[in-house]
């Protein structure tokens, strides 16, 4: 049989064409989200994340958002991962969000609300198309904790809850290695030990001065990433509580600084930092 005879005939190939669906492309310090309307999901919002995050045969991305406005102007968001796996909320994805409605929409103020609980995102400044942002996060709740990573032993960190889950490390390493182990390796397997039933993100945090702190990202969902917001959020809120880091300061990963500040334990903590538009577009769907 040559190849012609063994295809499909095209009326059928037609029918089973994917859709084309509408996306925009963002990033916050390089990590990097699709934004899609929740209209188009379908349902398939893993199966969605899964293709088009794909870096080499779509789009890529470290994520989807997909925002779901309600009649009464509730904009929700919910977040998957490049895996497919859904996160409570991204703090830099809901920033991305937050300066597409900006670009598109001219609202400097939005309220977004997160699996994670809702986070309200305020422009602070604009050089078309960088956004710079400052969103309230929540309240951080920071666990000193040490696990047992299998074949590591031992790992002294703390488990931190800021609407998602990470565990950090401090590391006094320039590479951010720890335990004779890259951070990328063990970041690998403490995001997927059974200590955490839904898994970590994890972050590797060196305190420079009390005004600054560089840190590494191992993503659940995704692995490393070159920023994080809410592991921005998590390693300066374990670095304020645990190693008198001032409360007001700089964090700097791969993708470059963001600030925060946070007042006290009881009150929220704020996340200053840039998001960028990059594009628009259609892809091809399921
Ligand atoms: N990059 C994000 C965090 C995205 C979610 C994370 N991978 C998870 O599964 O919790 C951020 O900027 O916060």
């Amino acid at each position: 049989m040559s190849i012609e005879e063994s295809l499909p005939p095209l009326e059928v190939a037609a029918e089973k064409a994917p859709s084309l669906l509408q996306f925009v492309k963002a990033h916050a310090c390089g990590n990097d989200f699709l934004i899609l309307e929740e209209t188009a999901a379908h349902r398939n919002h893993a199966e969605l994340a899964k293709k088009l995050c794909a870096r080499n045969t779509s789009v890529g991305a470290d994520g989807i958002e997909f925002l779901d406005r309600q009649p009464d102007g509730t904009l929700f968001i919910r977040l998957f991962n490049s895996d497919g796996s859904e996160a409570e909320l991204s703090g830099n994805g809901t920033r991305c969000v937050a300066a597409w409605l900006a670009a598109t929409e001219d609202r400097n103020k939005v309220t977004l609300v997160t699996h994670g609980g809702p986070r309200t995102c305020e422009v602070v400044e604009i050089a078309d198309p960088t956004y710079v942002i400052r969103t309230e996060m929540g309240v951080p709740r920071v666990m000193p904790r040490t696990i047992v990573v299998d074949g590591v032993g031992e790992v002294e960190g703390a488990m931190v809850n800021v609407g998602n889950p990470h565990f950090v490390l401090f590391v006094e390493t320039e590479d951010f290695s720890a335990h004779g182990l890259s951070w990328q390796e063990l970041g690998g397997k403490i995001a997927v030990s059974p200590l955490f039933p839904h898994g970590t993100n994890v972050e590797f945090v060196r305190v420079i001065s009390p005004a600054e702190i560089a840190f590494r990202i191992y993503e659940r969902g995704c692995g490393p990433t070159t920023s994080s917001g809410t592991g921005t959020c998590a390693s300066s809120s374990a670095a304020m509580s645990l190693r008198g880091a001032s409360r007001h300061l700089i964090a700097v990963a791969e993708g470059g600084p963001q600030r925060v500040s946070w007042e006290s334990a009881e009150e929220p903590m704020f996340l200053t930092g840039p998001a960028e538009i990059i594009c628009r577009g259609e892809v091809s769907g399921l």
